[in-house]
């Protein structure tokens, strides 16, 4: 049986335990999806909270930098940090569990001896997780709390999902998933503040939080959300893959999509305050882009030939000055983020692009960067089969807005410049994206890249 009494408080001080966990850490970070420095060496590391969370399960705020490659000529490696959150388990076995969940003996420092495990693959660990969800309560500078109109069921049999993502969920009986943020910034984390806003909104189209857990030290953050489970629900990319498949068009689907975007946009309108911009907005907003452009071109060189093409998409938009109200959107809108139960929409992970700082993605914006997200995405899922299928890519894009315009009532092509600019910008991040985490996908934006520098429309077929 592995060992479950509590650590002694002595065992806990940051430093000391560091030097236990340093090592293995340093290892097993890179090899995590969820770390920024996927791949590369960890470089230093700093232990900014511990809490032992019941015996034997530590809950950590860790610090850690990564060197980061500015390639291009002459550039230099300078370091990159984050914070992360890890609950691991100690002990002197690992209960049975999968192999993967393993991170090694600490050989050094107070857990000397000791086995460490990543405890959101323990069972018992992640049962007992849920108990503190369902006792709202404090534990160290950890706070658990709930809706107090819901009643949380126990006993609920946990699974860790396992799925390609940037965070770690826990499903509960089919009934609740935790999504566990790994890496945490100080304040309000939107996945949680967006869907409680729209639930109060009405908006059915969200599952609403019904508990999570915050943390006051080093900062105010959110740490993790609970939302009812959507039972049956096939992810868009899944579906929009099916259909390419059998040969079928994914028309009507992409439609109803386009109004479910809508209708959270204008639930979103609602309950957030809108903004109104002032001139010369798109001018910022496009040096913005135009600066994101460089910066990506710096790490993933293959952008370079592309960029002076590119930019005169950001140049196109600054020319454009019609102020339109801004407005709190999803921000990381994608086929991956919809899930489809029977004939219904749904919209999940309102936490915006992970890389960028949470002011940012907390920003009033245009709807139309959405429309753009699920734009690419349609050409995404295009290029991931063999033949690639433009026109069915293209047939999916212009029922996805015709629907968004029959229930906004405005259609994003209405405004070309910035759907433009915003599907460049987007294509750069995604480039940057695949580059760090997915280095086999790099060739799907950067096809569109190439499509976007020379101003084909995307899903039309490149002059032979
Ligand atoms: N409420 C839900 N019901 C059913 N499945 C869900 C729900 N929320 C998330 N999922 C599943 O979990 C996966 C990861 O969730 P997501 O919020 O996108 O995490 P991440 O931000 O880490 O990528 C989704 O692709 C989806 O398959
Ligand atoms: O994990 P998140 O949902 O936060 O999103 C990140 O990962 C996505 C990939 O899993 C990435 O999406 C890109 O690939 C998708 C297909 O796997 C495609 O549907 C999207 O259009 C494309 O952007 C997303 O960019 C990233 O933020």
């Amino acid at each position: 049986m592995p060992k479950t009494a509590p650590l002694r408080p002595s065992r806990l001080s940051p430093g000391p335990l560091l030097t236990s966990l340093a090592g293995l850490l340093r290892e097993w970070l890179p090899t995590q999806r969820w770390f920024a420095g996927k791949g590369r060496p960890v470089m230093d590391l700093a232990l900014l909270s511990v809490t032992e969370l019941h015996p034997g399960c530590l809950h950590l705020l860790l610090q850690a930098g990564h060197a980061e490659q500015a390639a291009g000529s002459g550039s230099d490696e300078h370091s990159v940090h984050d914070c992360y959150q890890l609950f691991l388990g100690v002990g002197e076995t690992v209960p049975a569990q999968p192999a993967r969940a393993v991170i090694g003996r600490a050989d050094e420092g107070p857990l000397a001896g000791l086995m460490v495990y990543d405890a959101l693959q323990d069972r018992r660990s992640t049962a007992l997780l849920l108990e503190r969800l369902r006792t709202p309560g404090v534990v160290g500078p950890l706070r658990f709390e709930r809706d107090l109109g819901v009643t949380l069921p126990a006993g609920l049999e946990p699974r860790l999902l396992d799925a390609e993502q940037s965070n770690s969920s826990l499903v509960y009986g089919d009934r609740y998933i935790l999504k566990v943020f790994r890496r945490v910034q100080p304040g309000i984390n939107p996945d949680l503040e967006v869907p409680w806003a729209l639930a109060r909104q009405g908006c059915d189209r969200v599952p609403a939080p019904v508990a999570w857990i915050r943390t006051s030290l080093p900062w105010g953050a959110t740490l993790g959300v609970l939302q009812p489970f959507l039972p049956d629900a096939a992810d868009g990319w899944t579906r929009a893959l099916q259909a390419l498949d059998s040969g079928r068009d994914f028309i009507d689907e992409a439609h109803e999509l386009g109004r479910a975007t809508a209708e959270v946009h204008l639930a979103l309108a609602a309950a957030f305050p809108l903004e109104f911009q002032q001139r010369h907005h798109n001018g910022r907003l496009a040096a913005g882009m135009t600066r994101r452009l460089e910066a990506v071109a710096r790490s993933v060189p293959e952008l370079l030939p592309h960029a002076p093409a590119l930019r005169s998409a950001f140049d196109a938009l600054a020319a454009v000055d019609t102020p339109r109200p801004a407005q709190r959107i999803h921000g990381d809108l994608h086929l991956g983020q919809v899930l489809r139960t029977g004939r219904r929409w749904h919209l999940i992970d309102f936490e915006g692009e992970p890389a960028r700082p949470l002011p940012e993605r907390r920003r009033a914006q245009s709807p139309v960067r959405d429309v753009a997200g699920m734009l690419r995405s349609f050409d995404y899922a295009a290029h991931a089969r063999h033949p690639w299928r433009p026109d069915w890519a293209r047939r999916c894009r212009d029922a996805y807005c015709g629907g968004y315009a029959d229930e906004a009532g405005w259609d994003p092509r209405e405004e070309p410049e910035l759907l433009r600019a915003y599907e460049t910008d987007r294509a750069v991040y995604e480039v940057l994206y695949e580059a760090r985490h997915r280095p086999e996908w790099l060739p799907v934006p950067m096809a569109a890249i190439a499509r976007l520098a020379d101003r084909q429309p995307l899903g039309a077929r490149r002059p032979q």
